[in-house]
């Protein structure tokens, strides 16, 4: 959320029937993200269909704006970005907000590190307690000066120098940080290697082959991979299409799938396979899913997902799956809060320096609302009959946190009691449109405007 905004609003979410229905929810965030950052930087105009206009992109847009690109949205809803080739940013006059994105942050810092000026960053309360230096130690590495007051959190600038490429053993597995480190590598001399403990997705290598740069991509034997980039190639404008975000399909996919009787369809979803870890967990626990209409669209796999609803079973969810579904554990808490049974998940310590510390927020509102569960230091344990559903009946604090507000609502729609969020607006930033398009499947949400 842009940082200036004051004010709350609670919604209540209340228990509905069987869900149905066709809907098609906003497009996909981090290639939304992307889209920007190398349309910006490529020459020639870039149209982006299917762009995800909710405020984590929209501080991409202006942030690309104020570092030289033209970012306009056209008349037939499509996004026309004009670059000026690599290596030709251009000083922005005012401060890079970037509200509550992490994404955003930390692609741009490495985008601006062979930048010839100063770029000062800021962001939303949340935003301001996130680690940074897992971005100003490579980018530091390679020559660019990261200034804070904090000595690793936002605000801070970011003083840009011609760079050296670096080799770059990545101590989280982590798309943003490989990312930042390849936008670092864009216009820096010779090649720059990244290597990754395990595969995190990978839009940003293959939105830079769909702007004609050749990255080499090799996976070794532990099946970690290892990225090479040649740095200072041209980046040519090509057209980009954003396939609709899993990670928001994962709210309607589960409230359907805890909800007897439910029968939905999310349409046009990407299925990146480093993104797609949710939905093999959901069917491991029993729940009823067909991936439709397969295909690939602008080098991207893209389906129709169905999933029914019916009885889940509790699970020993594998740890090395974390990387690709970590955005859609504090949903998947609330699959496991309906499940028959035990869920056990672990290998999640990321989750506790996301926009909020997702382990312990969605703890403590699952035990407000009723749901038995165990807090580890890297995960979480959530012990359900399946019978009987959770009270509800609470008020959950989201701490400027979008996953944590649609998982409870989604949690609240199978309580005895109705669940309300304080602040529905924090939503804005991945899934304009939420409540509109569950109330669509029928779910029943009760909004009010509050100081
Ligand atoms: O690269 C990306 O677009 C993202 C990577 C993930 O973060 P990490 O790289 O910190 O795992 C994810 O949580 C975030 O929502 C989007
Ligand atoms: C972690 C997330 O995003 P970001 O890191 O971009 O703030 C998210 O969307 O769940």
């Amino acid at each position: 959320m842009n940082s200036q905004k004051s004010g709350t609003r609670p919604v209540s979410s209340h228990r509905t029937g069987p869900l149905t229905g066709t809907i098609t929810v906003p497009g996909d965030k981090s290639m939304s993200h992307r889209a920007l950052i190398l349309g910006g930087s490529a020459t020639g105009t870039t149209r982006v269909t299917g762009i995800l206009e909710g405020e984590d992109v929209l501080c991409t847009a202006e942030a690309m704006r104020q570092l030289g690109a033209r970012v306009e949205k056209q008349p037939d809803g499509s996004w026309a970005v004009t670059g000026r080739g690599v290596g030709a940013l251009t000083e922005p006059d005012r401060v890079l907000d970037m509200g509550n994105s992490g994404t955003a942050a930390r692609l741009l810092m490495g985008l601006v590190a062979s930048a010839p000026f100063t770029t000062f960053f800021c962001g939303d309360a949340s935003l301001h307690k996130r680690p940074m230096r897992r971005i100003s130690d490579p980018i530091g590495q390679m020559g660019a000066v990261v200034t804070s007051r904090s000595g690793d959190r936002f605000p801070l600038a970011v003083t840009g120098r011609d760079l050296m490429p670096i080799r770059y053993e990545l101590p989280v597995a982590s798309a943003q940080v490989k990312s930042a480190i390849l936008l670092a590598a864009l216009n820096t001399p010779g090649t720059t290697t990244v290597v990754e403990p395990k595969p995190s997705r990978d839009h940003t290598e293959n939105m830079l082959r769909h702007f004609g740069a050749r990255v080499e991509v090799e996976t070794d034997t532990g099946g970690g991979r290892i990225i090479r980039y040649d740095g200072q190639q041209e980046l040519t404008a090509a057209d980009v299409i954003v396939p609709a975000d899993p990670s928001s399909a994962a709210f309607p996919a589960v409230a359907a799938a805890i909800t007897p009787g439910s029968d939905i369809r999310i349409t046009n979803v990407g299925m990146n396979p480093l993104r797609d870890g949710i939905f093999t967990t959901l069917r491991d626990m029993g729940a009823t899913i067909d991936i439709e209409n397969l295909r690939t669209e602008a080098g991207e796999p893209v389906a129709d997902i169905r999933i029914q609803g019916g009885t889940l079973k509790g699970i020993e969810v594998p740890p090395e799956r974390a990387v690709s579904m970590i955005d859609e554990y504090p949903i998947l808490f609330v699959a496991a809060a309906f499940a028959e049974g035990t869920t056990i998940m672990r290998g999640l310590e990321e989750l506790r320096v996301k926009e909020s510390d997702r382990i312990a927020v969605m703890a403590e509102g699952l035990k407000a609302c009723g749901v038995t569960c165990e807090e580890l230091e890297d995960g979480l344990i959530i012990h359900s009959s399946g019978s009987t559903p959770p009270q509800g009946g609470a008020t959950v604090a989201t701490e400027l946190d979008h996953r944590i507000a649609m998982s409870f609502l989604v949690l609240g729609m199978r309580t005895e009691h109705p669940v309300t969020v304080d602040d529905g607006r924090v939503m804005e930033t991945s899934f304009p449109g939420f409540t509109r398009l569950m109330t669509d499947l029928g779910a029943k949400f009760t909004e009010e405007q509050a100081g």
